[in-house]
């Protein structure tokens, strides 16, 4: 049996958004996104992390090629949201907030769209800021 082992891929992108549901009112949307549900949105660079889990092929020395990943990444990130509006440009956000909650399950999403073996993703994190992050695995 061959050995299993997690690889991760970091890529930054940067986005506007506004923090806003379009299922609350405009003060309940003020009291709970505060400074973030400014009319205006403001700004952030995004550290993604995706990782994936499998076999390490005895052939290959590899889990998946990193140029594969990257390219896997390009197509279902990068094109999608660097320097997007997050809220206006993708319509996945038009009756959710893009929290980054939100963010990681859309990005889930679409690397299981994209990759060639969507079984071996394992996580999406994101930094939002550098104090702020969030992990999802799918469930
Ligand atoms: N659960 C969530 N809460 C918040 C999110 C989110 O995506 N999920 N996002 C925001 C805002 O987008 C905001 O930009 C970040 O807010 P905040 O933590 O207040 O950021 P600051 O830069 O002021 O704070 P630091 O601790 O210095 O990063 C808000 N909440
Ligand atoms: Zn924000």
């Amino acid at each position: 049996m061959a050995p299993k082992g997690y690889i991760t891929k970091r890529l930054q992108f940067s986005a506007c958004h506004r923090l806003n549901s379009i299922h609350l009112s405009v003060e309940e949307n003020k009291k709970v996104y505060g400074k973030c549900n400014h009319i205006n949105g403001h700004g952030h660079n995004y550290v993604v992390k995706v990782t994936l889990f499998g076999d390490i092929d005895p052939l290959t020395g590899m889990i998946i090629n990193m140029t594969e990943l990257k390219a896997d990444m390009e197509k279902a990130i990068m094109i999608p949201m660097d320097h997007k509006n997050l809220d206006i440009d993708l319509v996945y956000f038009s009756d959710k907030p893009s929290t980054t909650e939100n963010l990681a399950v859309f990005i889930w999403n679409a690397m299981k769209k994209t990759m060639e073996n969507p079984d071996l993703l394992y996580e999406v994190e994101i930094e939002e800021t550098e104090n702020n992050s969030v992990k999802y695995r799918g469930e």
